[in-house]
C-alpha cells in the first residue's frame, strides 16, 4: 500500500510570542507496535489501552491480522486474541514502517508457508538483510524480488528449533528486537549475539527485554550484545500505554527556541523510550526542565548555546535536535548516529540538505551532523516522506519567517493530529493563555 495521499504543503506558523502552552501527545508509536505483536504471541487474549491510532499503527494490525489474529477496537480499547498458530498465504503492508518490516517477519517465520511484504518505494531502501539471513540462519526461508529488502518474501515453518544465531544489528537495533519477540516460541528458545559495529537504540532494545519479561519470558541479558531467551509461554498481559516521548519533543523544542514554557502532560517518572532522554538534551542547551507529578515542563532561555551530544541511543530525536542547534549560538555536533541515513529516508542528507538552505553550514559524515547556524529564513523545506523531518521543519518555523512545509501528510506515520496539535500550541500562546498544571520550578527532573 503506496501513500496515496497527495502533497500536502504546510506554512510553519511563527510564533507570535515565546510559546506558552500545555500539550498532551498520543501514544507512543515503538510501545504500542510491540504490545500488539506481544499480545499477538501471548497465551490468551490482551486489552491495549492509548495504544497509538497512526499509519504505523494501522499497518501493524492489518500486518496482524494478516497472519489470523484478532483485533477488536473500542475506542481507546482493543482486544486482541492471539490465534492458535499464524497463517501464512497473505500479503503484509509495511508502509515505511521499520517496525512493522522488521518486527512482523520474525512472526511470519513462525507460520507455516509463505508471507509476502510489500511497503512504500522509499522503504525499498530501508536495511533489512541481517534481519533475513538469521532468519534463514534460524531454519525459515526468505528471498526479495531481487533487491536489498523490500519486496520480500518469508517462509516460514511451524516448530523451528532456535537456538544460536548471530545478527549484525549496526544498522538497526529492531533486527534485535524482531528475534526477541519471537525467542521464547522456538523450541530450544534463542540465543543471540551481535557481531558487527556499535549498536544503536540500546533504549529500545531494554523495552523489549522489559516488556518480554512483564509476561513472564526469561531474558538474560547480562553480557553486552548477547542476549538469551527462554523457550516457554507469554502470558497475556494488559497494558497502558505511554505517551509517545520522541512525539513531544518538537513541542518542548518550542519552548527552547522561542525562550518559552512549555508542558507536557502524563510524563512518565521513569521510562524506557529513548525520548525520555530529551530532557538531558534541551539541558544540555541551556534550558530549563522540570517535573513534577506527570508534568514535564520545559523553559526556554533567551540564549541557547551549542553542543556536542552522542545521539546513538536516541537517533530518532536528530532532526528535532539538530532544529534546535540550528538556533542556537555556536557550532553543535550530533555524533553516534550514522545508521540514520537507513530511517525513513537518508536523515543526515536531508537535514544537511533543509538545513543549509536556510543559511546555515551543515556537514553530514559517516557519524553524524556538524551544525553552524546562520539562518536567513524563507525556504521551501522537504520533508522527503519523513515525519520527523516535518517536526524540524515546525520548530524552525516559530523562529524563522516563511518556512514552507512541502508535504506534512508524513505526520501521519506516528501523529496524524500533529498539524492540528501544533497549531493549538501557537493559537494558545496567541491567546495568553496560562500554562496549566502544577509545576515546582524547584524540583528536578527524576
Ligand atoms: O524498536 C523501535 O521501536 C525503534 C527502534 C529505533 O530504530 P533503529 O535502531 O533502526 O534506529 C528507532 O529509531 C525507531 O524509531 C523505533
Ligand atoms: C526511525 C523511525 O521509525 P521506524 O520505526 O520506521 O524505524 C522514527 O520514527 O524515527
Amino acid at each position: 500500500m503506496p501513500s496515496t495521499s497527495p502533497p500536502q504543503p504546510w506554512a510553519a506558523p511563527e510564533a507570535p510570542a515565546p510559546i506558552s502552552a500545555t500539550v498532551t501527545v498520543p501514544g507512543s508509536k515503538s510501545e504500542t507496535n510491540r504490545a500488539l505483536v506481544l499480545a499477538a504471541l501471548a497465551d490468551r487474549p490482551s486489552v491495549i489501552t492509548n495504544g497509538l491510532d497512526a499509519r504505523d499503527t494501522v499497518l501493524m494490525r492489518e500486518a496482524l491480522r494478516t497472519l489470523g489474529v484478532v483485533i477488536v477496537e473500542n475506542g481507546r480499547q482493543w482486544l486482541v486474541t492471539p490465534p492458535a498458530q499464524f497463517t501464512a498465504g497473505g500479503t503484509v503492508q509495511c508502509g515505511l514502517a521499520g517496525t512493522v518490516m522488521r518486527f512482523v517477519p520474525a512472526l511470519a517465520a513462525l507460520a507455516d508457508g509463505d508471507v509476502r511484504f510489500e511497503g512504500d518505494e522509499q522503504a525499498a531502501s530501508r536495511p533489512m538483510a541481517p534481519l533475513l539471513d538469521a532468519l534463514t540462519a534460524l531454519g525459515a526461508d526468505s528471498r526479495t524480488d531481487g533487491g536489498p529488502g523490500l519486496p520480500f518474501t518469508v517462509t516460514g515453518r511451524a516448530g523451528l528449533r532456535g537456538g544460536a544465531v548471530t545478527v549484525d544489528a549496526s544498522t538497526s537495533s529492531q533486527y534485535v528486537s524482531a528475534l526477541l519477540l519471537v525467542g521464547a516460541r522456538f523450541a530450544d528458545g534463542l540465543d543471540l549475539r551481535h557481531v558487527g559495529g556499535p549498536l544503536p537504540s540500546l533504549p529500545h532494545i531494554a523495552m523489549t527485554v522489559a516488556m518480554l519479561r512483564e509476561r513472564g519470558v526469561a531474558v538474560d541479558d547480562s553480557e553486552p550484545g548477547r542476549w538469551r531467551v527462554s523457550p516457554g509461554v507469554l502470558h497475556a498481559h494488559d497494558v497502558v500505554v505511554e505517551p509517545d516521548l520522541s512525539n513531544a519533543a518538537p513541542f518542548l523544542a518550542a519552548a527552547a527556541v522561542t525562550g518559552g514554557m512549555v508542558t507536557v502532560r502524563h510524563w512518565p517518572a521513569g521510562s524506557l523510550q529513548p525520548g525520555d532522554q530529551i530532557r538531558g538534551i534541551l539541558r544540555a542547551f541551556g534550558a530549563e526542565v522540570t517535573w513534577f507529578e506527570g508534568d514535564l515542563t520545559v523553559s526556554g532561555r533567551h540564549f541557547l548555546h551549542g553542543v556536542d551530544l552522542d545521539l546513538r541511543e536516541a537517533s530518532e530525536l536528530t532532526p528535532v535536535v539538530a532544529a534546535v542547534a540550528a538556533l542556537a549560538e555556536g557550532t553543535s555536533r550530533i555524533s553516534g548516529v550514522g545508521h540514520i541515513r537507513g530511517h525513513e529516508t537518508d536523515r543526515l542528507a536531508a537535514l544537511e540538505a533543509e538545513l543549509s538552505a536556510l543559511g546555515c553550514s551543515v556537514s553530514s559524515d559517516d557519524d553524524g551532523l556538524t551544525v553552524n547556524p546562520k539562518l536567513l529564513g524563507s525556504a521551501v523545506f522537504h520533508t522527503y516522506a519523513d515525519h520527523r523531518m516535518a517536526h524540524a521543519a515546525a520548530v524552525l518555523g516559530l523562529v524563522v519567517a516563511g518556512i514552507v512545509v512541502d508535504d506534512v501528510s508524513c505526520t501521519s506515520k506516528t501523529m496524524p493530529e500533529f498539524v492540528d496539535l501544533w497549531a493549538a500550541m501557537v493559537a494558545e500562546t496567541d491567546a495568553g493563555i496560562e500554562t496549566v498544571g502544577a509545576v515546582d520550578p524547584e524540583r528536578p527532573a527524576p
